[in-house]
């Protein structure tokens, strides 16, 4: 048999891929996030996933969802859009596509339309309801950049870390 393989990922799938496997470098007990930055052609030049800071550790900052503001993830914890963004390896983001598996908050949103990115796909909007997303959703909307919901793809892509995986 020579034929070409046909089960392999799309384009989609492939970069969802990437942005859910480096979700789970992720320490956060409740939500993982990761995002994956391509450029206009189809390469990576950026991956993320939420944590804290550089030089902050994971064991000593909170990881809980409620309590006073200094006592909750939220106040230190980095996006993952945040971090992909900030780990690209090229200067100029104009154009590119950002793959995320929640849909940007509205502090990410400011920062992936001054990126000058121009599309976002995202699995899951389970935050939909909040205004953080309403307000992300009323400044991407204005600044033309464009959103869509992966759909149609594969429910899921195994990775095999075993010698005999070729
Ligand atoms: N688009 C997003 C939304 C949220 N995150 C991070 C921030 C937190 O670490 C976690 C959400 O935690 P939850 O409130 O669901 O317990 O996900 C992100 O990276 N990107
Ligand atoms: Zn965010």
């Amino acid at each position: 048999m020579s034929e070409k393989r046909l089960d392999y990922l799309t384009w989609d799938e492939y970069f969802m891929g990437v942005a859910c496997l480096s979700a789970q470098r992720s320490k956060d007990p409740n939500t993982q996030v990761g995002a994956c930055v391509v450029n206009r052609k189809k390469k990576i030049v950026g991956i993320g996933y939420n944590g804290f800071p550089t030089g902050c550790s994971d064991d000593e900052l909170p990881w809980a969802r409620e309590g006073g503001t200094l006592d909750t993830k939220y106040a230190y914890v980095c996006h993952a859009e945040l971090n992909a963004i900030l780990n690209s390896i090229v200067s100029d983001l104009e154009g590119c596509t950002l793959y995320v598996a929640l849909f940007p908050c509205n502090e990410c949103a400011k920062i992936i339309i001054q990126s000058g990115l121009k599309e976002i796909v995202y699995l899951s909007d389970k935050y939909a309801e909040t205004d953080i997303v309403r307000a992300s959703k009323t400044m991407l909307e204005m600044a033309g950049v464009k959103w869509r919901k992966l759909s149609g793809c594969r429910e899921s892509v195994t990775i095999r870390l075993s010698e005999d995986c070729v």
